[in-house]
């Protein structure tokens, strides 16, 4: 019989020139692919605007992506209006006890939709202040306004019609989220990268990627959308009310940025036919948890590019490994991203560190500002550190570095309201307290950190922005674009 004798060795040999072709065809594939990838990376602390940034870009590179998402996005509109309310009762609580009785009935006023009863029965919790158990005394000599004690009627009233609202934050947050809750809340949040946060008062609800949001349930959000309708006058006297004006200006009650936008569009909002508009999702605070990936297909002289960006979360707390190493301090947050997205455990990410470019955030507006976990760090001093451990990070080290010094509207109204510098930043002595003066005055700190801390000798770009501009930050965007494709092409030996 001819059988041809069985040769182990030669079949081993196949086996491993099969597999070496196999690896090679795919590290061409790879190097192809990575030509015609460009990979931006989003840092800054939390709330300095990355995820603006990330929507801007898409605005810019494929708008048609973000127009489509735009009714996923009211929900959240109406939680960001929600968690104002509770902001605003929850100090209003704190300073003027006596509101929280119940107010005897007004006359002719609306009747507000049912509020599902698994939240409804929540309002004692949420109000649970330690000061509501003071009780008041009818004596206003104790008060600092003039007017305060005859506020009370009226503000117990408004409280009571906002109340049913602000008791069902938790339960929209729920839907949204499919009903998962995160415990520990701010400051122990364990999520898996790529969600974002709708962050309530002791909770943080991981809200799925608004990309993939259109089959939501919506029970919750209709009986929110109709609450809003028929509580809209008693929103705007809340929001008008001279005790909320004077809690806002003396400091007492802090509201996220977007809240003013959002309350004082209150009627716009709740039209029946209300779809948010470009402007509504820039202004939208969403808080990301861990890393977020987008892309987009950029075309430059005739050739489509592949965008990557990974807009990276700020908050410390918020990461986890896939080894489960949990929450980090707050001092180790870009070193431990950079291990985050290093670790070859997530092989989406494990090329992240050869990064063309980093964008870095830093609000200037935050000069007044602390950190929400260390009140003791000025917020623009904790940009300036991480802006350091950035600069200093060796895996970094060949990425483009572009810098924005963003919310630059808000510090020219802070200025503007006389707010002084120099209060906060005790160096910044007798300088003028003026927008020209004092974005000079960061802008020097950036580059001076850049230039000692940087040993690769790069340029750094650095912009003032004010990212709710479409116009402007487009601009801006036009010319970082340009920006990272000369990187771009120059790491792949094309420039
Ligand atoms: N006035 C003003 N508001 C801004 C600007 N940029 C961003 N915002 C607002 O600031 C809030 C926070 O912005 P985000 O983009 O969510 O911040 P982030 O850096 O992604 O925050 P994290 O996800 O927590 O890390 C949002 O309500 C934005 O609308 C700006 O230039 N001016
Ligand atoms: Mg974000």
């Amino acid at each position: 019989m001819g059988s041809k004798p069985y040769d182990r060795d030669t079949e081993a040999t196949q086996v491993s020139n099969a597999i070496d072709e196999e690896l090679r065809i795919e590290r061409e594939a790879r190097k192809k692919r990575s030509a015609r990838e460009v990979k931006v990376m989003l840092l800054g602390q939390a709330e300095s605007g990355k995820s603006t940034l990330q929507k801007q870009m898409q605005l810019f590179y494929a708008s048609q992506s973000l127009d489509r998402e735009k009714p996923s996005w009211k929900p959240i509109v109406y939680f960001n209006i929600l968690k104002a309310l509770r902001m605003i009762l929850g100090e209003l609580d704190i300073q003027y006890p006596a509101i929280t009785q119940s107010p005897s009935s007004t006359p002719g006023s609306p009747a507000s939709p049912e509020i599902p009863p698994s939240t409804a029965s929540s309002v004692g919790n949420v109000f649970s202040f330690t000061h509501n158990s003071v009780t008041h005394s009818s004596n206003s000599s104790h008060y600092s306004h003039p007017a305060e004690a005859s506020w009370f009627p009226e503000l117990q009233y408004l409280r009571s019609k906002v109340l049913p609202l602000v008791a069902s934050e938790d339960a929209l947050a729920s839907e949204l989220s499919g009903g998962i809750t995160v415990t520990g809340g701010r400051s122990g949040v364990y999520v898996r990268a790529g969600w974002q946060a709708l962050v309530t008062s002791n909770r943080a609800w991981p809200l799925p990627d608004i990309r993939g949001s259109a089959s939501r349930p919506t029970a919750v959000t209709n009986i929110v959308a109709k609450t809003l309708l028929a509580t809209q006058h008693e929103i705007i006297d809340l929001w008008r009310h001279p005790a909320v004006r004077n809690l806002i200006r003396s400091n007492k009650l802090y509201l996220e940025e977007s809240a003013a936008f959002f309350l004082d569009s209150i009627y716009r909002i709740t039209e029946p036919e209300y779809v948010p508009s470009i402007d509504d999702v820039l202004h939208v605070r969403v808080q990301t948890l861990g890393v977020t990936e987008h892309q987009f297909d950029v075309t430059i002289g005739g050739l489509q590019y592949h965008w990557l960006l990974y807009d990276v979360g700020g908050a410390p707390g918020v990461f986890l490994t896939a080894t489960g190493l949990g929450p980090v301090l707050r001092r180790r947050y870009i070193t431990f991203t950079f291990d985050f997205l290093g670790g070859r455990q997530l092989t989406d990410f494990d090329h992240l560190f050869i990064a063309t470019a980093i964008i870095f955030l830093a609000p200037i507006s935050a000069f007044d500002q602390y950190l929400e976990e260390d009140p003791r760090t000025n917020r623009i001093d904790d940009s300036l550190q991480l802006f350091q451990t950035l600069c200093t990070n060796k895996l970094l080290s060949k990425a483009a570095l572009i810098l924005m010094l963003n919310k630059t509207d808000l510090l020219k109204q802070k200025l503007h309201a006389g707010i002084k510098v120099r209060k906060y930043i005790s160096s910044y002595g007798d300088r003028p307290n003026n927008y020209e003066e004092v974005s000079e005055y960061f802008r020097a700190h950036f580059i001076q950190v850049q230039k000692r801390k940087d040993s690769s000798n790069r340029s750094l770009y650095v912009h003032f922005t004010s990212m709710l501009d479409v116009k402007a930050t487009q601009a801006i965007i036009t010319n970082v674009g340009e920006g990272i494709m000369r990187q771009h092409l120059s790491s792949i030996g094309l420039a």
